[in-house]
């Protein structure tokens, strides 16, 4: 039987179902990617103009020593050559790869021939090496080494593509001391979950890192402006607000978070990662548990009068639950004093607006239950404090995003410090004084 040409249409769907990569590069750059090699790195199926480019699926190294071989079989210095690569997965798993390069003459253009296959079963200890080589042991999230690579790929991506992407510096505010109360153990597992807390704050494509000690590192990709940055940091400080359990340990946890943006901030990773640095240590001298966009002129910070709701010992009326109460909602004023120094999202101030009501009405309801112990005069007057509170509160919530954060903040200060003092504090004398 004589053997004739596949037909073009059967010769593409068949090379785009092999189990192997396939990449052709000619002088002009690369012309072709098979779907084999998203396959092999388990991406979804390869989205035309927007698929990734070989230069973004491997390590920068790999990138490199790929490139240098295909130009050399460009220029005739070889023929052929086999390469071993490190791919990149979407989580960011490296997977080690061998690719043979060859020379093709299709239709009159000199092409490299690149056919990428994963390393066998038994090359896996080679795999693991590098895995241990570009994770943090503690975390098992990419380490400093990976994140440099990764945001050095992200800059030529994004250079091609003309998009933009973000750098989150993240560092826990007084770690220190949960390592010194709670031991060392104690400080790990805290480490642990903050890294569960950032994988589930950003998406597949984003990338993250611990970079050493109680400092980390996001990569956000396809941000236009700082407003999407701003959301995952919104989102990480609203994660801790509940605070971490670890055993029978109830700790509370805050991060200080520092944004910067490419192209705004700076064209190479210096730049970037500074700027993220400087913002990030802006944000904890103001008072940590905040984020800041870019770093801000020092005149600009000094200007920020020091403000908050201190919790102080004529606030504890001796009643725990009730002293409980309020410290919740102290904390949550608090943190809406930070979010006015800062450049929080619309959406945090409201959904910690959101929470202060519910926690307020929760105190109330309590409250109501424990009423018996005052004279129906007092009863009353509580109750009507109560309603004409919670109408107020959610007046404010209403107009929230038209009013101006720092009145808003004003009238919950001085309210929550009334509310304590006068009100609260008959209902817990009375409330002492009837305890058996
Ligand atoms: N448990 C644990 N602690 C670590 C690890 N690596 C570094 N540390 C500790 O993390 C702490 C980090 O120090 P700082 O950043 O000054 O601590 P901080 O109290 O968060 O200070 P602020 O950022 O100013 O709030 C040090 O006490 C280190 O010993 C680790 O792998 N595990």
């Amino acid at each position: 039987m004589s053997a004739s040409p596949l037909p073009a249409d059967l010769a593409n769907a068949l090379v785009e179902q092999l189990p192997i990569g396939i990449v052709l590069a000619s002088h002009s750059g690369t012309r072709y990617v098979s779907q084999g090699l998203y396959a092999l790195l388990g991406y979804p199926a390869k989205a035309g103009e927007n698929a990734l480019a070989p230069d973004a699926l491997v390590t920068t190294k790999s990138w490199q020593r790929w490139h240098s071989a295909i130009a050399q079989l460009l220029t005739g210095e070889s023929s052929a050559e086999t390469l071993s690569l490190t791919g990149i997965t979407p989580c960011g798993d490296l997977i080690e790869l061998q690719a043979q390069l060859s020379l093709l003459d299709s239709a009159g253009e000199t092409t490299v021939l690149s056919l990428i296959r994963s390393l066998p079963e038994s090359d896996l200890d080679t795999q693991s090496l590098s895995r241990l080589a570009f994770r943090d042991s503690l975390t098992g999230l990419p380490n400093r080494a990976l994140f440099l690579d990764r945001l050095s790929q992200s800059l030529r991506c994004n250079k091609r593509t003309g998009g933009g992407f973000a750098l989150l510096c993240i560092d826990l505010d007084g770690f220190k001391a949960i390592n010194d109360t709670h031991g060392h153990e104690t400080g790990d597992e805290v480490l642990r979950q903050f890294a569960a807390i950032l994988q589930n704050a950003i998406r597949e494509s984003d990338s993250v890192a611990r970079l050493g000690g109680d400092e980390f590192i996001l990569i956000l990709q396809d941000t236009d402006s700082g407003k999407a940055a701003l959301h995952v940091a919104a989102n990480i400080h609203l994660a801790l607000l509940d605070g971490l359990q670890i055993g029978p340990l109830q700790l509370e946890l805050g991060a200080s978070i520092g944004i910067s943006a490419y192209p705004e901030h700076g064209h190479d990773m210096h730049a970037l990662i500074a700027a993220a640095d400087k913002a990030m240590y802006d944000a904890k001298r103001q008072g940590k548990g905040t984020s800041r966009y870019k770093a801000m002129a020092e005149a600009e910070l000094s200007k920020l009068a020091p403000m908050n709701l201190n919790w102080s010992a004529d606030m504890e009326l001796g009643v725990d639950w009730i002293d409980r109460d309020h410290r919740a909602m102290v904390k949550i004023v608090n943190r809406l004093i930070q979010a006015l120094f800062s450049v929080e999202e619309f959406a945090f101030i409201q959904s910690l607006m959101e929470q202060f009501i519910s926690t307020t009405a929760a105190h109330f309801a309590r409250e109501d239950r424990a009423m018996d112990v005052l004279s129906e005069e007092d009863r009353l007057r509580h109750q009507q404090e109560h309603a004409q509170a919670l109408a107020e509160l959610q007046r404010i919530r209403a107009k929230l995003e038209a009013s101006s954060l720092s009145q808003t903040i004003q009238f919950l200060t001085n309210w929550v410090r009334e509310h304590i003092r006068h009100s609260d504090r008959t209902l817990s004398e009375a409330l002492l004084q009837s305890a058996p």
